[in-house]
């Protein structure tokens, strides 16, 4: 068996299923139940609208309940995690990663400055831009445990970060991720104040020119929180999101890789608001919404199979629905369906082996 993402799989996704659920052991069974399962219904949140999530808040931090340094901890952490889900391959770890978070005035800011600290922990280099710093006890706090890990913290994005590549295509002040942390759910009116206007414009350069990871917290800055970009000519167009609690109303409008972190809603809340907690995955406090259109490679089944299996569903969601699209000009669809019932049972092949290999490994000792 051969996951190598560059070959062409376009699947029978009929074909993959059955395959596995003839299969003899139960973990390949479990695998073609999760995958017609995933095949049927896409787990859905929910979403919340500006008002609502704003209500949520104070219901959360109501005395007695949750702080807001609580949630803020969780939320900051949660970033941090998809961060490194989306910023490393697992093999190179963190540590050469260059992590630009750009903070804004409001708490949007303050998940940016705790997930920068999280960063640092899990051996990325932060650099944090913060240019209108809180006066609450709890930011200053915040500062102060960044400044206790050398973690520099500068008043704008400097000039030549922001910048074109010089002729030989390069920036010597390259990052390789940037966190967009200016505003979340209290972003109001059509066009961002600056100086962040400035610092917007300056993220999507190191984007468009430097090919620098954007990842918005929460809602991405100057989106309106219902409605999406409405702003005149801004395009911010961020590569990853990461809902917090639940998607805001505008995250209908976001493509792209979109995963839902604050693993903190008490179900009745949950419920008063209309939204549903993801099934988050073992201990994680981000789970991906959205899965990317490319198929995973090998290394990425090896991590885990049910994580697997619901990565390539949405890959097949993708190509059929692609496949619907070019139907009629499609000749060569007898073909492709031989490859996948092949390829189907070249993976069920696979996880037989696998889960050989995890039985022998964990045989209990005579
Ligand atoms: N319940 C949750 O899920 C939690 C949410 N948290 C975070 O808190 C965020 C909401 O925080 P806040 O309510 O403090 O608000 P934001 O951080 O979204 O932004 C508010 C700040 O932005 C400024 N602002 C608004 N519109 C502007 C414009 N057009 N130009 C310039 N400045 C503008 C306001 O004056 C205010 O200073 C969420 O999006 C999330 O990131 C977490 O910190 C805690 C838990
Ligand atoms: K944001």
């Amino acid at each position: 068996f051969t996951g190598n993402s560059s070959r062409r799989h376009i699947i029978n996704t009929q074909s993959l299923v059955a395959a596995l659920a003839t299969s003899t052991t139960p973990s390949q069974r479990n695998l073609a139940s999760s995958t017609s399962l995933a095949m049927t219904s896409s787990f859905d949140t929910g979403y919340l609208n500006a008002q609502d999530a704003t209500d949520l808040d104070v219901e959360l931090m109501s005395t007695p309940g949750f702080s807001l340094e609580q949630l803020m901890e969780l939320a900051g952490l949660s970033v941090a995690e998809a961060v490194y889900e989306v910023g490393t391959d697992g093999n190179d770890g963190a540590k050469k990663k260059r992590v630009l978070l750009v903070c804004g005035p409001g708490n949007n800011g303050g998940d940016g400055l705790v997930a920068a600290r999280h960063l640092f922990h899990f051996g990325f280099q932060p650099t944090v831009v913060y240019p209108k710093r809180s006066t609450k006890p709890h930011f200053i706090n915040l500062v102060q445990q960044l400044d206790d890990l050398n973690i520099p913290i500068l008043d704008e994005i400097p000039a030549t970060v922001a910048t074109d590549n010089d002729d030989d295509g390069e920036n010597k002040d390259h990052y390789d991720i940037i966190v967009d942390a200016i505003f979340g759910f209290s972003f109001r009116g059509t066009a961002p104040r600056e100086p962040f206007a400035t610092a917007i414009t300056q993220m999507i350069t190191m984007q468009t020119q430097q090919s620098s990871l954007l990842i918005s917290v929460d809602v991405p800055s100057s989106w309106n929180v219902d409605g999406g970009d409405m702003t005149e000519g801004l395009k911010f167009q961020p590569d990853v999101l990461v809902s917090l609690t639940a998607p805001k109303l505008s995250a209908k409008k976001f493509t792209r890789r979109h995963f839902v972190g604050g693993r903190f809603l008490p179900p009745g809340l949950a419920e008063k608001y209309g939204i549903r907690m993801p099934p988050y995955p073992g201990v994680s406090q981000v789970m991906e919404l959205s899965k990317p259109k490319e198929a995973p490679s090998k290394e990425e089944v090896d991590d885990g199979e049910m994580d697997w299996a619901l990565q390539y569903q949405a890959y097949l969601d993708e190509q059929e629905k692609e496949r619907g699209e070019s139907d009629t000009e499609d000749d060569e669809g007898e073909e492709d369906e031989v490859e996948g019932e092949e390829w189907a049972k070249e993976y069920a092949a696979y996880c037989a082996e696998k889960e050989k290999e995890f039985f022998e490994a964990n045989k209990p000792k005579e």
